[in-house]
This record gives C-alpha cells, sequence and structure tokens, in this order.
C-alpha cells in the first residue's frame, strides 16, 4: 500500500500558499498598500466629483480649498502606495519562487537517476522553468488583488451608504458580481483549458528537447519530416489552448465592463429620483455616481487574476508531483558514523527490481568486494550488471537480500557519506559544456593542477591535454561533442581517479570504442587499478586474466564465478562469450598486469 503524506493530500495551491506563511507581515503590507492604492482612487474621484459639482455653483476659493489639496494629495499618494504594494507583493512572490525552485531542484537531485523515468527531459524543464515561474502570479494576482479589492469594495459601499443607502446596496450587488461571479464564470471556461495548455506546452519542450538532441539520427533516417509534423501537432493543440484561456480572459473582461456599466447606471437613477426627491443634495450625487464608478477598478482585475490562478492550480499540481515523488532509496533518519576506508562490500541474496510489476533485475546474487582485490561482472546485455553499480551507489534499494559495508547495513549509512567512499564511472558519463578542467575538477573542485596532471597522466590523457592549444581550458561542447569517444571515456576515467574513492566502481568504461582503443583503455585502466578495491562492470572480456575474480551475471542471477584461467576452461557461458569475442576478433591477447 502507498502511503501518502499528509502534506501530499491537501490541494496544490494552499501547499503552495503555505509556503509564505513566514513571509505574511510582508503579505499584509502588500494588501494593505494594495487596499490603500485603490481606496486612494476612488477617493479621487469622488473628490474631482464634489469639486467639479461644487465649482459649478460658484463659491468662494476658499471653500474649495480643502479638496484641492486632497485631490493632489491623493493623485501623489496613489503612486507612492502602488510602489510599495508592488515592491512588496513581488518581493513575497520572489523569495517563495526562489525557495520552490530550490525545492524541486533539491527533489530531482535526490530522485536522480533512479526516480526519474516517470518524467521525461523536456517536460522536466518545463517543470522546472515555466511551471515555477507561474508561482509568482499566486502571490502577484491571485492574493493580493482579491483581497485589496474586499477592503477597498467595502470601504467604497460605506462611503456610498454614508450618502444614499439604497445605491450602496446596488453599488454591493454590483461588485459582488463583478468581483465573484465574473472571475468564477472565467474560472471555469479557463480552468480545463488552463489544464490542457501545462500538459500541451510540457509535451512541446519534451518534443523540441527530443528532436533537437536527436537531431542527427532524425536526419539519418529520413524521419525529420516527421519530426516537424508531430511538433507542428503539438505546437496547434498549444495554441488551441491557449486560445481557449484567451477567450475566458476576454470574456471576464467583457462581462466585468456590462456589470459596471449597469451599476453605475442603477446608481445614477437612484442618484437623480434621491436628488429630486429632495433626500440627496446634487454635488453629493455626484460624488455617489463617480465614487460608485471608480469602485470598479478594485474588481477589474479579478477575473484575469481569476483565470491566472487556474493555470496556476495546475502548474502548482505538477510542480508538487515533483516534490511528492517518492524516494528511490531511503535515508536513514540516524545514519551511522561516516564509514573508514578500506571498505568492504558483500552482497547476499540480493534482489532488486524497478517496478512492483517488473521482473527481478538481480535475483539472489552474492558479491564480495575486499580491500585491495579486483572484481570484474560480466553478462550479457540487460543482465543486470549496471543495476549492482546503481545500488552501490545507493540509487536503488535492494528490495530483498542484504548489502552491508564494513559489516553493517549500507542503507544505514547517509547517502552522502556511501557516495563519498563508492564512487567512480557511470555507464554514460556526462560530460559538462565547458572546459576540459572544470569537467575534471567536478570529481574534486579543490584539486590542484599538479593533482588534475596525476589523474589525467593515469588516465593516458596529459600528453594530448598539453599538446592543444589553449590546454586545460579547451572547451569540449555540448555532451563533449568535441572529444572523440575514447577521450571521452579517458576523461571520465581521470574523473574517477581524482576521486580517488575506497572502492571504485568503472560501469563500461569501454563501451562504444574500436578494438583497438578497448584494448588500449583496458590496458590502461588494468594497470591504474592495480591493488585498488574495484569492481570492474563490463561486457568485453579483454584482459580479464589480471583481475582477482570474474563473477558472471546472466538475467539477474550469478551463474559462474573464478579466474579467468578456470572460466575459459569449464563449460558455461563465460566459455561462450569468450568463444564469441574471440571469434569477432574483439578479445586481444590479455595484457600481462
Ligand atoms: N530504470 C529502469 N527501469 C526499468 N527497468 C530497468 C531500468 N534500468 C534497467 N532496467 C531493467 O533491468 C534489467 C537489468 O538492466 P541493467 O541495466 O542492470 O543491465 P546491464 O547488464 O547493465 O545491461 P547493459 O550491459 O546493456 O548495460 C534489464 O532488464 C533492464 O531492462
Amino acid at each position: 500500500m502507498t502511503v501518502v503524506p499528509p502534506a501530499a493530500r491537501r490541494a496544490p495551491l494552499p501547499r503552495l500558499l503555505a509556503l509564505a506563511r513566514p513571509l505574511r507581515a510582508r503579505l499584509l503590507v502588500a494588501v494593505l498598500a494594495g487596499a490603500a492604492t485603490t481606496a486612494a482612487g476612488i477617493a479621487l474621484l469622488g473628490v474631482s466629483g464634489f469639486l467639479i459639482a461644487r465649482a459649478a455653483e460658484h463659491p468662494s476659493v476658499t471653500a474649495l480649498t480643502i479638496a484641492v489639496v486632497a485631490v493632489r494629495a491623493l493623485g501623489v499618494s496613489r503612486g507612492v502606495l502602488r510602489y510599495v504594494e508592488r515592491l512588496t507583493s513581488h518581493d513575497v512572490a520572489f523569495r517563495v519562487l526562489g525557495d520552490v525552485r530550490v525545492r524541486v531542484y533539491r527533489t530531482l537531485a535526490r530522485l536522480a537517476p533512479a526516480g526519474l523515468r516517470e518524467l521525461r527531459s523536456g517536460d522536466l524543464l518545463t517543470r522546472l522553468v515555466s511551471d515555477v515561474d507561474t508561482v509568482q502570479d499566486v502571490f502577484v494576482r491571485g492574493v493580493v488583488p482579491p483581497a485589496a479589492a474586499a477592503l477597498a469594495g467595502g470601504a467604497a459601499v460605506g462611503a456610498c451608504a454614508f450618502l444614499l443607502a439604497p445605491a450602496a446596496g446596488a453599488l454591493a450587488a454590483g461588485l459582488l458580481v463583478a468581483g465573484v461571479l465574473v472571475p468564477l464564470c472565467s474560472v471555469l471556461v479557463a480552468r480545463r483549458a488552463a489544464h490542457r495548455a501545462a500538459a500541451a506546452r510540457g509535451r512541446l519542450t519534451t518534443r523540441v528537447v527530443d528532436a533537437l538532441s536527436g537531431a542527427p539520427d532524425l536526419i539519418a533516417f529520413g524521419a525529420r519530416d516527421r519530426a516537424i509534423a508531430s511538433l507542428t501537432a503539438a505546437d496547434r493543440e498549444l495554441t488551441r489552448q491557449t486560445r481557449r484561456n484567451a477567450f475566458a480572459l476576454a470574456l471576464g473582461a467583457g462581462l466585468g465592463t456590462a456589470v459596471t456599466g449597469l451599476t453605475v447606471w442603477a446608481v445614477l437613477l437612484l442618484g437623480v429620483a434621491a436628488v429630486e426627491d429632495g433626500d440627496l443634495g446634487r454635488v453629493p450625487s455626484a460624488v455617489l455616481v463617480l465614487t460608485a464608478l471608480a469602485a470598479f477598478e478594485a474588481v477589474a482585475p479579478l477575473p484575469a487574476a481569476a483565470a491566472r490562478l487556474a493555470e496556476t492550480g495546475s502548474s502548482a499540481r505538477r510542480i508538487m508531483g515533483v516534490l511528492d515523488a517518492p524516494d528511490p532509496v531511503r535515508e536513514p533518519s540516524r545514519p551511522l558514523p561516516p564509514p573508514e576506508p578500506p571498505v568492504t562490500v558483500r552482497l547476499r541474496g540480493v534482489r532488486v527490481r524497478y517496478g512492483p510489476d517488473d521482473p527481478w533485475a538481480l535475483d539472489g546474487v552474492d558479491l564480495d568486494l575486499e580491500p585491495g582485490r579486483r572484481v570484474a561482472l560480466v553478462g550479457p546485455s540487460g543482465a543486470g550488471k549496471s543495476t549492482v553499480a546503481a545500488l552501490l551507489l545507493r540509487f536503488l534499494d535492494a528490495q530483498g537480500g542484504h548489502v552491508t559495508l564494513n559489516g553493517r547495513d549500507l542503507a544505514a549509512y547517509a547517502t552522502d557519506d556511501v557516495r563519498r567512499v563508492i564512487g567512480g564511472c557511470p555507464q554514460h558519463p556526462h560530460v559538462f559544456d565547458s572546459t576540459l578542467r572544470e569537467n575534471l575538477r567536478l570529481a574534486r573542485p579543490g584539486a590542484s593542477d599538479g593533482e588534475l596532471d596525476a589523474a589525467a597522466g593515469a588516465a593516458r590523457l596529459l600528453p594530448w591535454i598539453r599538446s592543444l592549444p589553449q590546454g586545460w581550458d579547451t572547451p569540449v561542447g555540448v555532451h563533449g561533442a568535441r572529444l572523440s569517444g575514447g577521450e571521452r571515456q579517458r576523461l571520465a576515467l581521470a574523473r574517477a581517479l581524482l576521486a580517488d574513492p575506497a572502492l571504485l566502481v568503472l560501469d563500461e568504461p569501454t563501451a562504444h570504442l574500436d578494438p583497438a582503443a578497448r584494448a588500449a583503455l583496458t590496458a590502461d585502466l588494468l594497470r591504474v587499478t592495480r591493488g585498488r578495491t574495484t569492481l570492474l562492470i563490463t561486457h568485453d572480456l579483454t584482459g580479464l586474466d589480471a583481475v582477482d575474480e570474474i563473477a558472471v551475471l546472466d538475467r539477474g542471477r550469478i551463474v559462474q564465478r573464478g579466474t579467468h584461467r578456470d572460466l575459459v576452461r569449464r563449460d558455461g557461458l563465460y566459455r561462450r562469450m569468450w568463444a564469441r569475442s574471440d571469434a569477432e576478433g574483439q578479445s586481444s591477447p590479455p595484457p600481462s598486469s
């Protein structure tokens, strides 16, 4: 049974609002400044009405002095108050935005790489960038304007009630329709479109990222037109949903204007009737009508805000989807003290699968990794070799059996502490679009130039780096596009050697290389790992007579183990693999290491 954390059961928008709890004093300042701005606008029009109507009666100038001063003061204060409101509401929005972005990034870092398989790269990008960006609208448009409108609208109704109660009633009804019913109407129309637009934006980004990164393959296989057609379809869908959203906005604006007009007419008619009955003076009647007209300024932004909020709701749901993603590994609440090198790792009856309905990727694996010994894990594609590496690096938890590190449960250590002693070279090492130096320093940011030279020298990369005009400062391009396959793999090996973990895990370090480059790199890595605790994962059998033990993995089970000499003599999977690679001319004579 999946246990849903209590916080995850709450609606996404209130959860987002809850993040601003520590900033509530600033939010209150923003709301009060927003209400005061609108109230100043309403008062400005009311006082102006008074000034014009009273001036028509030709009074002495002194009778108008207070009103003239008030108009000036209201005009100036309105700008200042709006500035304060914008400053504080955006301050709150950007603080929460930064907080959400960090939380999403931290969750992604925690999930990567095993927990991200439900999310595609473009979709992830959308969640991290545009979905998180919409969070600012929650505060700038979704919280401050409605609260400010309620305060300023209430004050306007109060002022009108002081002049003429029935007109105040009409104004209150009009404001409620324009400020509550019309926005609700906008939300109803916008909600589905907003939800679909967010999903369509995610799909479009996924396809754009896919098309850009796979462009050479698409062109080579003549699939370019199909890819462009699929992009165009995704774009068209996004345009359709965005248009629906725009319709909701236009509907809100149109209905709002209609309600404003009708209400002002009602107030005007009630005012005229009151003047005729002698219940209201002519000057107050002008103030009444203009106050009513200005009061709608408070609710005018609400339909657009509500429609935007509906959009934000689906973005918030997608963000919370990332934040609530279950951890791929358990982090102990009270971790053991960090393990001390040298390390001994033992796997006993380990079972792992990627999903409850997936077959076992590892099914009862026993393996011993002891200080100073080199073990090779070989087997056909899909046998489960990389799963062993993921397990050791704490990207995955075992669902059965035990993994121990220096005699204690591996899961009882903090994951970061484990990764400090177990590390190496993943199957697909990422080369960052930076310089050679920065790519290597990733493994140890404080490494000196001498240490960089030593690691690159051990990986036989140093003469080549020295021969480059820019040397260590040579840019490597996106995904290391300016490097050959061999140079990329050697850079990854140098990075692993620089990190110098107590247990070095090398996952297919010679993948994608031609036989000659593979033999050369294998010889080098066997040379540099001599005497080091190493797990070498490979389906290339070149040079394996140098390692202490070979474990042969097939469909999640260790089917053979022994030295190269033993295994080639015995009938079994290893001898078949050896014979096949020999026939293909891929196994060069083992280096005498
Ligand atoms: N993230 C994943 N989600 C679901 N299944 C996975 C995932 N990663 C691996 N598997 C499955 O687990 C099994 C073992 O995969 P693994 O990558 O460990 O094999 P491998 O021996 O390293 O293969 P290769 O030599 O091709 O890299 C395979 O059946 C694979 O399809």
